[in-house]
């Protein structure tokens, strides 16, 4: 790749569980005639959005953990996407944003940089592109209620959030469309076409698009973009003095963005395996200020099988996903929520645990693969 040669980006952020990884793993899949290299970034200490997607590509995905690429790894961003452009020939990229970070941060990142650094200029911001979970929006507003005006609840933690997400992006992916009745997405499609009067809208199921509408649009302006961050203020009734923001912007008010919106998350880790039965139930059992939990779990009674687990929204998905192999088997699994109490999680999943002696059902008599 000549130095020379442009490198669009395209951004995809989006709520918690409402198909990004998903829609990046679709463009890995089916990239053209591009060579795509993706970024992750996941709020949680174990990234498990770039194990996913690893399986796809083994290298050109960087991974960016523990932290939100719209404030506390800005820097990192930079560097990181730098250090890949260093080390691998690639002419498209993707960055995947975690679902609390917030869209116009990153594109400032990517466009006019941080205090300590700047991408090399052949990276230009392409296309932002905002997965919104129908059956969540659908949910949590009325469609019925007048937007803007009526709907988001300021009460609401991350309505803040989903609003800046949907607000500001070039490209809308109305995705889980299949949870949602069809006489409702016409009214869903309208409230949010209220928040978003410009971005092309796609109605999807499982994030499947044309890659040709999320990749190389060349929507993207950032003086229009920048113009409509003081409406998004005006609406969501957040301090409107953005003069006294440094040039740098959003910093949640100081706090991380986990903290800002009163989400956090718990990583659990056993190398040890659970009884399926027990660990079904729990499943079933989802406490409900679990926003999101994700990650890959041993069951005893599939030694070798890697059990994929994802709960976003009312659906729980668990099933096989791969062969531990050469790896020792190890459940490492990150639950998102609200005032999560560690502890508590901790304790009920080890009770999870198999116990000495106890009577394991096969495999195929356990209750995986199960989706509800
Ligand atoms: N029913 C249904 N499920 C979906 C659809 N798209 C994605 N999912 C499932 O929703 C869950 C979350 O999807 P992801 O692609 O991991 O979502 P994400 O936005 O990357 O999640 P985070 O990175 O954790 O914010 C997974 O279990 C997906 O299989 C859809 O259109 N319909």
């Amino acid at each position: 790749m000549s130095t020379k040669q442009s490198v669009p980006i395209t951004v995809v952020s989006g709520p918690l569980g409402a198909g990004k990884t998903t829609l990046v793993n679709r463009l890995l899949a089916d990239p053209g005639d591009r060579r795509i290299a993706v970024v992750v970034n996941d709020m949680g200490e174990i990234n498990v959005d770039a194990e996913l997607l690893a399986d796809q590509s083994e290298d050109g995905i960087v991974d960016l953990s523990n932290g939100c690429i719209c404030c506390r790894l800005q820097d990192d961003l930079v560097t990181e996407i730098t250090r890949l452009a260093e080390e691998r020939a690639f002419d498209y990229l993707v960055v995947e944003a975690s679902g609390i970070s917030e869209p116009i941060s990153i594109a400032r990142t990517l466009t006019v940089g941080t205090d300590e650094t700047r991408l090399p200029e052949r990276f230009t911001l392409d296309t932002t592109v905002s997965v919104v979970d129908a059956y969540g929006f659908w949910k949590a507003f009325d469609p019925d209620e007048s937007l803007p005006d009526g709907a988001p609840d300021p009460q609401r933690p991350l309505t803040e959030v989903l609003v800046d997400q949907i607000e500001f992006c070039d490209v809308l992916v109305l995705n889980k469309c299949d949870m949602v009745p069809d006489a409702e997405l016409d009214g869903v499609e309208a409230a949010i076409r209220e928040l978003q009067p410009r971005a092309a809208i796609h109605r999807t199921t499982y994030s499947e698009v044309d890659p040709d509408r999320v990749l190389a649009t060349g929507r993207f302006d950032f003086e229009t973009a920048r113009r409509r961050q003081g409406w998004k203020e005006t609406l969501v009734g957040a301090e409107s003095d953005s003069a006294a923001r440094d040039a740098h912007g959003h910093d949640h008010g100081g706090l991380s963005a986990a903290d800002a919106h009163g989400v956090e998350s718990v990583v659990y880790r056993r190398e040890a395996p659970f009884h399926p039965d027990r660990f079904d139930a729990w499943l079933d059992d989802w406490d409900g200020d679990i926003v999101r939990a994700k990650g890959f779990v041993w069951v005893a009674s599939r030694p070798d099988t890697v059990l994929g687990v994802s709960q976003a929204g009312p659906a729980v998905q668990a099933g096989p996903i791969g062969e531990w192999g050469a790896d020792e088997p190890e459940t490492r699994f990150v639950v998102i929520g609200r005032e999560l109490d560690g502890e508590k999680l901790t304790a009920e999943l080890d009770a999870c645990l198999v116990g000495e002696g106890e009577e394991i059902p096969a495999a195929d008599a356990d209750p995986f693969p199960r989706e509800t």
